[in-house]
């Protein structure tokens, strides 16, 4: 397995008057779980698909471990891709598609059979090893494209929306076993996605991206606590963003509470215009004259201390360290 650290350097994409990628700079360290993130159209896969060697970057430089892989051809890079479709091969077995790359390589049958033996029981697939890939479910076809992918040992495994074709359940179920997997492995996974709430439970490492361009990126919990803009608040969801004697702010909708604020605190009042019920909280949406809407998520034992109708007059507060300053942007 190559040393795994993924460095892309002012990597630029262009489709003919299309900038989709602009000088993209951005660093993975070995091992690491890496979640793209982002509105559709924003660049997420054509940087995955140069990384991947798919698309050749037009400027800029792509480096892992110790090499310059820009202009490699995909199966030199240490890389390897888990599309979104599985492209699994309809006529070939399990065992077969799992070991076809190994076969392209020119590795001999029992060499072959014997990895892909073993990559079938890193994921649950060994009692399926002789069916085709239409006498499987969804889960099992995706649990083949992964173990395809990971048959040879790559640095780096890149996936595109891996879970968008699974139903809810099984999307949370395969959602653990790739973060199981990752820390398994050792190697970084990178993850295009465009759910937010995928992001933050598998990343250690969320970029965020907007018109070709990286708009922030860090742990989960940085970008979820500080996020630096606009955009990334309103993508992350749970935030209000308002404008304040001028100052464009953010404060998340859970650290919003009713009634009057002592020291330190910012107080507001408006008309009720939502009340939400959602089992352990209640969600409000109170129209401020000085702030626009704000949500507002309770505990639901406190808003039940003073609920509120639709139309009623209510105050409410938050603590002015719970604001984040945001940077101009869209
Ligand atoms: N082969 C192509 N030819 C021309 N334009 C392209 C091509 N592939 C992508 N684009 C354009 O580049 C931009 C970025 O596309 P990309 O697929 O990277 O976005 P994305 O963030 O992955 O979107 P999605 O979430 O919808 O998959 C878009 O404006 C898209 O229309």
């Amino acid at each position: 397995m190559s040393d795994g650290t993924l460095e892309l350097v002012k990597v630029t994409k262009r489709y003919g008057e299309t900038v989709a990628v602009d000088a993209v700079d951005l660093r993975v360290p070995a091992g690491t779980y890496c979640c793209f993130l982002g509105p559709s159209g924003c660049g997420k896969s054509s940087t995955l698909r140069m990384i991947a060697g798919h698309e050749i970057a037009s400027s800029g430089d792509i480096l892992l471990g110790h090499g310059n892989i820009t202009n490699l051809p995909p199966s030199k890079r240490g890389t390897a891709m888990m599309f979104q479709n599985y492209a699994l091969f309809p006529h070939l077995t399990v065992r077969d598609n799992i070991a076809f790359s190994l076969k392209m390589r020119g590795q001999d049958k029992a060499a072959r059979y014997a990895k892909a033996a073993s990559v079938m029981e890193l994921v649950d697939l060994g009692p399926f090893a002789d069916r085709m890939p239409a006498q499987l479910s969804g889960g099992q076809q995706q649990r083949v494209a992964l173990a395809r992918a990971l048959v040879t040992d790559p640095g780096i495994l890149l996936l595109d929306e891996p879970l968008s074709a699974l139903d809810p359940f099984l999307r949370l179920r395969v959602r653990t076993e790739l973060k199981r997997l990752q820390r398994e492995l050792g190697i970084s996974f990178l993850h295009v996605t465009h759910g937010q709430d995928e992001a933050m439970a598998l990343a250690d490492l969320v970029v965020i991206m907007k018109d070709g361009k990286i708009e922030q990126s860090g742990t989960p919990q940085d970008v979820f606590h500080r996020p630096r803009t606009a955009f990334v608040a309103r993508f992350m969801g749970g935030h209000n963003v308002v404008t304040l004697e001028g100052q464009p702010l953010t404060v998340r909708a859970d650290r919003i509470r009713l009634g009057q604020g002592g020291e330190a605190t910012r107080t507001l009042s408006g008309e009720v215009r939502g009340v939400e019920y959602q089992g352990a909280s209640v969600t409000l949406v109170i129209a401020t004259q000085r702030a626009g809407e704000i949500t507002a998520v309770i505990p639901e034992e406190l808003y039940f201390a003073a609920a509120a109708e639709l139309g009623d007059t209510r105050t409410i507060h938050w603590a002015r360290q719970d604001e984040v300053v945001l940077s101009a942007s869209a």
